[in-house]
This record gives C-alpha cells, sequence and structure tokens, in this order.
C-alpha cells in the first residue's frame, strides 16, 4: 500500500519529538559530568566547559522547538557554568556544586513534563513553520520556451516562426484572438507576440492581453508585433501590460532578444545551502525551513569534514552552529578562510549567542552575520537568500563572459577538469565539443565587428535554450565554444551536434540593409576512451580542426588515440 509523502508539520513534528526522546539521556549525561566535577575541589574546568556546551545546545535546540521552559532554566545553567569557567583558576566560589545541582534539577523536572506532554498539541511558540512561502523564483524547467503567436498574416509569421524554432522556442501560431484564447486558458505560454489590429476590432489584439489578464488575474510576458505605428496602438499595448513594441517587418533576431529577456526573469537554480551543525535534529529543522522555500540544503555534523564538503557540494553559503565539540563554529570559519577559494563564502552562525564580544570575534575571521535561535523561519529565509544571491552574482561577475553571459575560459577548463572527476566516479559518459564559427574574420570584415557580435550573442542563445541545464556552456575563446554534454553516446552527442549547426546555418543576421549567414564546424571527443581532460580537449581540437580542413560546417567525431569517426 502507498503511503504519501510526510508534509513539513510531521517532519517537524518527528523531530520534536526525537528531541524529546533524546532529553533523558542528555541529562544523564550533564549529571555525570557533574558527578566529576564535585569530584574535583579544584573544580576542573574541562567538565564545566563541557556541561556549559551541553546547556547551550539544550537552550538552542528547545527554543527552536518551541519548548521554551526547558530552554529557559537550560539558559540560566550556561550562565552559571560560563561564571565558573571565567573565574581565575584559584577562585571557586562556595556553593557552587549546589546551584548548579539546583539547575539539574529543575531541568529533570522539565524532562518529566515533556515526556508526558501532547507534543502534537503543543506547537511551539513563536515558529509560523507553515507559511514559509515557495519563492516561484527557485523552480527550474528544462523544457523549451513556449511562445504563442497572434497574428492574422501567416506569411510575415511563418518566417518569425521559422527563425525563432532556431532558437528552439516552440511556437504555437494562432490567426485570430478568439482561438488564442482558448489555447491560454488551455495551456499558460511562457509569452506572447501579439498583433494588435484585426478585423473584428482595431486594437483586439491588446484588448484581448488585457481581458485575459483580468480574467485570469496574471500578466502573460507580451510583446507587440504590428503594422500600426500611432499613439493609439502604443498606449493600448502599454494599457495591456506589455514588454516591447516591434514595428512590422521587425528583426526575428531583436524579438529573440527581448523573449530571452523575458525569459530571464524565469527561476535561477537553487541556492545551495550546507549545514554544519553537530545536532541532527537541529541541522534536519533548519535544513526543512530552507528546503520549503525552495532551497537546497546538505547537512554535515562534522565540522573536520568542512573542506572535502565544500569541494563536493559547492554551497553558495555555510549556514554553522557556533558551538560544537571537535573545534567550535570561530575555528571552522577560520579555516575555510584559510583557502583562497573560499574567501568570499559567506559564512553565518546560526547560534543563540548574544555575547557581543564573541560576536566580534567571528566577525574578525569574516564570518558574515548571527542569526539568533530561535529562528523566525521568514527570517531565516531572507537573510539566508539575500546573502546568497549575492555570492552568486560574486561568483558570476567572476567565470562568466560579459558579452554572452556563457562561463568564461577559464571556468570552462575547471569545469571540464570537475565534469570529468564526476563522470569517472559515477560511471557516467561525458562529451566535450570544440566549436568554432567559420570564416569569421570574414564576416568581421565585410559586416563590421558589431555584427559579428550579433552572431556570436545568437549562438550563444541557440545553445542556452537547446541544452540542457546539466550541460556546460562556455566561451572557450573570441569565437570559439566549448560545451559539456553529460550522458550522451556518441551518436546522440553527434546528432545534437548536428541539429544545432543545422539550426544555426539557417539564422539570418541583419547588418544595415545586408543579411547573411553564419555556420560553425565542431570536434566532439569522449570519456571513457580519453582519461584526462587534457586529452579530451586535444582530441576535440583535432576533430575541430579536421572538420575545418574537410571544408567546414560539419562535427567530427574524435575516437580515443586520435583517429577520426568522420
Ligand atoms: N565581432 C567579434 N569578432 C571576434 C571576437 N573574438 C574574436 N573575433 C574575431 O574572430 C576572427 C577569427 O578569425 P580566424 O581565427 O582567422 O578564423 P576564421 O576567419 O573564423 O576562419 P576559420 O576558423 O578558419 O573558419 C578574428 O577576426 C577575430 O577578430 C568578438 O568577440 N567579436
Amino acid at each position: 500500500m502507498s503511503r504519501n509523502k510526510p508534509t513539513l508539520q510531521e517532519k517537524i513534528a518527528r523531530l520534536r519529538a526525537s528531541f524529546v526522546n533524546q532529553l533523558p539521556a542528555r541529562l544523564e549525561e550533564a549529571q555525570e559530568q557533574m558527578k566529576l566535577l564535585k569530584s574535583d575541589p579544584e573544580m576542573n574546568r574541562v567538565s564545566a566547559v563541557e556541561l556549559h556546551r551541553a546547556f547551550h545546545s539544550l537552550k538552542g535546540t528547545g527554543k527552536s522547538f518551541g519548548f521554551i521552559d526547558l530552554a529557559n532554566v537550560a539558559e540560566q545553567a550556561e550562565s552559571y557554568t560560563q561564571q565558573l569557567i571565567d573565574l581565575p583558576a584559584d577562585k571557586t566560589p562556595s556553593g557552587w556544586p549546589d546551584t548548579l545541582v539546583g539547575l539539574l534539577h529543575q531541568l529533570a523536572s522539565q524532562v518529566q513534563i515533556l515526556a508526558y506532554a501532547d507534543l502534537d498539541n503543543n506547537h511551539p511558540q513563536d515558529a509560523p513553520f507553515f507559511d514559509v512561502e515557495k519563492t516561484s523564483s527557485m523552480q527550474i524547467s528544462s523544457d523549451s520556451p513556449l511562445i504563442y503567436i497572434c497574428d492574422d498574416e501567416p506569411d510575415q509569421v511563418d518566417h518569425l516562426a521559422n527563425q525563432l524554432r532556431c532558437f528552439g522556442y516552440q511556437i504555437e501560431h494562432f490567426n485570430d484572438t478568439q482561438s488564442f484564447h482558448k489555447a491560454v486558458i488551455n495551456k499558460r505560454p511562457d509569452a506572447v507576440i501579439m498583433d494588435v489590429f484585426f478585423p473584428h476590432g482595431p486594437t483586439a489584439g491588446t484588448d484581448e492581453l488585457a481581458s485575459l489578464k483580468e480574467i485570469t488575474g496574471q500578466q502573460l510576458p507580451s510583446i507587440v508585433l504590428s503594422g500600426r505605428d500611432d499613439f493609439e496602438a502604443r498606449l493600448s499595448a502599454v494599457r495591456a501590460g506589455c514588454s516591447a513594441y516591434f514595428v512590422k517587418p521587425a528583426k526575428p533576431l531583436d524579438l529573440a532578444a527581448v523573449l530571452d529577456d523575458l525569459m530571464n526573469d524565469k527561476p535561477d537554480e537553487p541556492y545551495r545551502i550546507l549545514i554544519v551543525d553537530d545536532e541532527p535534529d537541529v541541522a534536519e529543522y533548519h535544513g526543512l525551513i530552507l528546503e520549503e522555500s525552495g532551497m537546497l540544503v546538505y547537512q554535515t555534523h562534522k565540522p573536520e569534514v568542512i573542506l572535502e564538503t565544500l569541494r563536493t557540494f559547492n554551497p553558495d553559503l555555510v549556514l554553522a552552529d557556533m558551538y560544537m565539540p571537535v573545534c567550535d563554529g570561530v575555528e571552522m570559519a577560520a579555516i575555510i578562510r584559510q583557502v583562497p577559494e573560499y574567501l568570499g563564502l559567506p559564512i553565518v552562525f546560526l547560534s543563540s549567542e548574544t555575547n557581543r564580544k564573541k560576536q566580534f570575534k567571528a566577525m574578525q575571521v569574516g564570518v558574515e552575520g548571527f542569526i539568533t535561535k530561535p529562528v523566525i523561519p521568514e527570517e531565516l529565509v531572507a537573510s539566508v537568500a539575500l546573502r546568497a544571491e549575492r555570492m552568486r552574482t560574486l561568483r558570476s561577475l567572476m567565470a562568466r563572459d560579459s558579452l554572452t553571459g556563457l562561463y568564461n575560459h577559464t571556468t570552462t577548463t575547471e569545469m571540464m577538469n570537475t565534469s570529468l572527476a564526476h563522470a569517472m566516479r559515477q560511471q557516467e559518459t561525458l562529451a566535450v565539443v570544440m566549436i568554432d564559427l567559420d570564416k569569421f574574420k570574414a564576416v568581421n570584415d565585410t559586416y563590421g565587428h558589431m555584427a559579428g557580435d550579433q552572431v556570436i550573442v545568437a549562438l550563444a542563445r541557440l545553445f542556452k535554450h537547446r541544452l540542457r541545464t546539466t550541460d556546460v556552456i562556455g566561451r572557450y575563446g573570441g569565437e570559439e565554444f566549448a560545451l559539456l554534454l553529460k550522458n550522451l553516446t556518441p551518436e546522440k552527442a553527434n546528432q545534437l551536434v548536428n541539429e544545432l549547426r543545422e539550426d544555426f546555418s539557417k539564422i539570418i543576421f541583419n547588418a544595415g540593409n545586408k543579411q547573411f549567414k553564419v555556420t560553425f564546424s565542431a570536434g566532439i571527443s569522449f570519456y571513457p576512451g580519453n582519461n584526462r581532460s587534457e586529452d579530451l580537449r586535444m582530441a576535440a581540437d583535432e576533430a575541430l580542426y579536421k572538420a575545418k580542413e574537410q571544408g567546414r560546417n560539419q562535427v567530427v567525431l574524435a575516437c580515443a588515440g586520435g583517429k577520426h569517426d568522420d
């Protein structure tokens, strides 16, 4: 019999119950430490530090799960042990064991109360867990964008639709607003290209967009493409919320550029958050809140594996506990900062520590901020998202080419290494494709450098639309591109690159009143067969050279050992 997946409430209820189940063992441990402390007339400071950590953790987790009475007693005990630790070695206050024993008794009665409490009806007091909104910016769609064109002049539309299809857009054409209306209600497109004038009304197209907005409550991303170039038509487009207005005949490439901008409002990859907390339940709880908002979370409970985990998970932000047994959060942050690659990685402490001096010490090793326990889910999500976004922007500036937004040479080379290592570990295949525009010098010389740039941008756009999000697209040099295609057979990779080549060769570019087309050549190499990333690159380069030699506008497959399958 199949069971539904547990809801967030159910998962959190389980975590709270698990915390309560662990309380007797934790209390017993604290009592053991207390015995050690009492047996030592000099007061063993190691045990005092251990006790302090145990109380601190009970306070933080207790607050997070909404067990406020328990957390309050733990806080008093934490503060008292801190005073003991801070005293000079030769000064031990009389009566200290009684105070601590008293606090431990109070904790024991709280544990008893919780053991018999009805946890289902005892929800945390200040944590509106279930209202964390799923931010729409976190979902990824790998499908080709769907564009509806509504226009009653089929000749013009055919050419536009064919050009846009070359970029990987799915195009559906409607001759009248009625069939367009039905189609939108049935399946909402990613964007619309709409004419203004139709036989049944001078602004029937834009009126239709406005009425759809009213009916559905949502604005359709839309562009106007019209024969009209007058104030009334343009105003109707503004009022219908259209993003751009083109007068016929418009260049398909210009429309594709605007469509790209509209698509760019689409989601990014989810933020990657690494949680380091020695208490699995606490890590799980904070992880649930972040996952619920669409982030990708990885947890580790051991600060000693931090560097390996950073390498494999590559987070946008580290959310760490401040007190952990092997090393504390500040020490762990200092270790992270020793690695130049992670100098800019945001580290945020999630802690019940409110001591300013301690917070300042953490800031000195480059910790970005503190989120105080118990967390308010919305605040946790907002402050993590804000910092992770900043990290993304910074990384993107460093890793991407400014003309195309593709990965630059350095990043592409790094990704070739990591993709190959990943393919080897997972026993997957990897295809490296080197692509070079044909006779591009002549394009620049004949039509100008700006026209040449337009070609480079168009090819980048074609790759972005047509390849999977798991594939890597890099601008390897001026007019040279590199693709890393995962898990494809040589036949499939060859077929895919040939389709891209054919579609690209059909795109019509404009320079002044001249029109021209451009082609590219490609060489493909594979793992397995080439087992070092340098070999993969060289084999793909040689195959590309062969494609150029054989007449350009073609794809050549490289085999291991430098042979080619033409
Ligand atoms: N417009 C523009 N041109 C570029 C850019 N980067 C490189 N190029 C030009 O690309 C051309 C490359 O020319 P070549 O290496 O001689 O090769 P080709 O003319 O493409 O000929 P084949 O590769 O043999 O087909 C040079 O004219 C460069 O100036 C760029 O960012 N924008």
